[in-house]
């Protein structure tokens, strides 16, 4: 079932087109590469999608209404439970430890401090660094920030994650072991995902592949991994 939807979307920063009218769909559970050379307008989508930004023209529907027109404190409300957002890099809380730091969105959403940092500890476990629970992100080698910061973007259970070069800013096998985990407990728990990346490497882990330029969809819609009799759709 398709829980989110673009339709049509455009989008200009002043005189520059970023988005010129791009219709997408996200099912449940599925995990879909947003690709595309330097300045395609992928992060542009990403981020109307997870209603960080307003699209000029068009419509953003989430699980059957308009999320666009919202008031932002019912889109940031959103952001707080059904979706998780991941950036490139991590932007862990600097002051925090690991273990509050991905407890932080429990704690947000209501959970009391003692399950938030049960709940913490178990997600930096599935990520392999338990062991920085009580380190602070100053501390922490790059990929050990992006761990902590993939386990914080999941720790509420989103029905979406919205993720941005999540790896762009690691070593190549760092990327492939943080992206690997991502995509199996997104899998476990249902989580859509919509992973910005401009590597075909990284887009070959997403169930299919939605190729933007100049703001516009190239091709949709191409099953990866499936064999293909004709081309783009
Ligand atoms: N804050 C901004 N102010 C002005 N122009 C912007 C801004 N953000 C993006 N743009 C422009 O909008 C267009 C799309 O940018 P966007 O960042 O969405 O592309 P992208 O595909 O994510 O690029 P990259 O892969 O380099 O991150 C580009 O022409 C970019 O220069």
């Amino acid at each position: 079932m398709s829980q989110l939807q673009a339709r049509d979307l455009t989008r200009s920063y002043g005189r520059t087109p970023a988005l010129r009218g791009v219709t997408l769909d996200v099912d449940e559970g599925e995990i879909v590469a947003v690709t595309g050379p330097s300045g395609c307008g992928k992060s542009t989508l990403l981020h109307c999608l997870a209603g960080i930004l307003r699209p000029d023209a068009g419509e953003v529907i989430w699980r059957g209404e308009r999320l666009d027109t919202r008031p932002e404190a019912d889109r940031s409300r959103l952001r707080r439970t059904e979706f998780g957002v991941l950036f490139q890099f991590g932007q862990l809380v600097a002051e925090l430890t690991a273990a509050e730091n991905v407890a932080l969105p429990l704690l947000l959403a209501g959970t009391g401090r003692r399950a938030a940092r049960e709940t913490a500890l178990s997600w930096l476990e599935r990520f392999g660094v338990a062991e920085l629970a009580d380190v602070r992100p100053g501390e922490m080698s790059g990929g050990q920030q992006q761990r902590c910061a993939t386990a914080r973007s999941l720790v509420t259970g989103p029905r979406v994650l919205f993720a941005d070069e999540p790896t762009g800013a690691l070593d190549t096998l760092t990327g492939e072991q943080v992206l690997t985990t991502l995509v199996r407990l997104a899998r476990e728990q249902r989580t859509s995902v919509v992973l910005v990346t401009h590597e075909p490497r990284i887009a070959a882990y997403a169930d299919r592949e939605v190729t933007l330029r100049d703001g516009a969809v190239e091709h949709s819609g191409l099953e990866l991994n499936v064999p293909s009799t004709g081309g783009a759709r």
